[in-house]
């Protein structure tokens, strides 16, 4: 089940948000309200909504300039926002476009076509968020693909360098898996741990599969002993998985873990082919283990 969209009535009349507020009782979204362009650019600031209704005419900020604040941010540029405004001059109209307005709606509207273009613009959002799923998802296991996982990878790596640890997760002997049950087992087997690392993924952590049965996680550390600490409890965690479920005969299955802390001015790519490097030797000294870069 979604959660309930989130739409912003921005007027610096009361009795407007009012209308438009009403308008809306059916579509079933959850309604704020800010009365001029400044208190709107706070309230985005701080709480995430859908659409947002926007007024033109307002004292100080006007609707354009609110809009085109919105479009510049990259927090904010990809809320669609519905001008609601009296002015019905060509040239206004041409404007909001301009400034980033997907709609124009003209006052006094009508109600139950307001709710309309509001229903159109919530189910063209439901397919952008689809399309987006499906662009930086791994189809087989729901989480992170390795496209999205280098997006969202490098900004975690300016923002927190010296602070990350990436790791590089391998499955041990899979192919025997793979072997000995099928693919479709190996299938449900990759699910399964990718879902279990999941359940243990501290908070900010980024996780996602590269290809094949390789996975990849950048995690905030103290330290390369928590690090570690964390590595052999993610390892146990996947070492205890009761893959019962899956093929019913006691099937167990490992992983190895390289680790590498982002130092200096290392690039993505560099940690984690050293995580990689890591990897490796993990895998030569014996599978199901853990080795830091050190
Ligand atoms: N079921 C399934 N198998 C996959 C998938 N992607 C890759 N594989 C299989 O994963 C196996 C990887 O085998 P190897 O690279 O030899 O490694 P391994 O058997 O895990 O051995 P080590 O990594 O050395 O411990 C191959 O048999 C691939 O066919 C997938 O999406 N589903």
């Amino acid at each position: 089940m979604p959660e309930q969209r989130r739409i912003l009535i921005v007027d610096d009349d009361a009795r407007n948000i009012k209308v438009a507020a009403n308008a809306l009782n059916d579509t079933g979204v959850v309604i704020g309200f800010a009365k001029s362009g400044e208190e709107a650019l706070n309230r985005l600031r701080e709480t995430p909504f859908d659409l947002i209704l926007l007024d033109v005419m307002m004292p100080r900020l006007d609707g354009f300039q609110v809009c085109s604040r919105l479009k510049e941010d990259p927090r904010t540029a990809g809320i669609p926002v519905i001008f609601l405004t009296a002015r019905t001059d060509e040239e206004s109209i041409e404007r909001a476009y301009e400034v980033g307005g997907i709609d124009y709606v003209s006052k006094p509207f009508r109600t139950r076509e307001l709710a309309a273009r509001v229903r159109v613009q919530l189910r063209q959002l439901d397919l952008i968020e689809r399309l987006e799923f499906l662009a930086t998802r791994d189809s087989l296991t729901g989480v992170f693909n390795r496209r999205r996982f280098f997006e969202l990878g490098s900004v975690m790596l300016a923002e927190f360098r010296g602070e990350l640890v990436a790791m590089m997760i391998d499955v041990d002997h899979f192919k025997r898996i793979n072997d000995a049950y099928g693919h479709q087992v190996g299938d449900a087997v990759l699910r399964q741990i990718a879902s279990t690392i999941e359940t243990t993924l501290p908070q900010g952590a980024l996780f996602g599969r590269l290809g094949g049965e390789e996975f990849a996680l950048l995690v905030r550390v103290r330290d390369a002993e928590e690090a570690m600490v964390y590595a052999d409890r993610l390892r146990e965690c996947v070492a205890s998985i009761d893959l019962a479920q899956v093929e019913g005969s006691g099937l167990r299955c490992t992983i190895s873990i390289g680790l590498s802390v982002a130092e200096g001015d290392v690039s993505l790519d560099a940690v984690l082919n050293e995580a990689d490097r890591m990897l490796y030797r993990a895998k030569d000294e014996g599978r199901n283990r853990a080795v830091l870069r050190g």
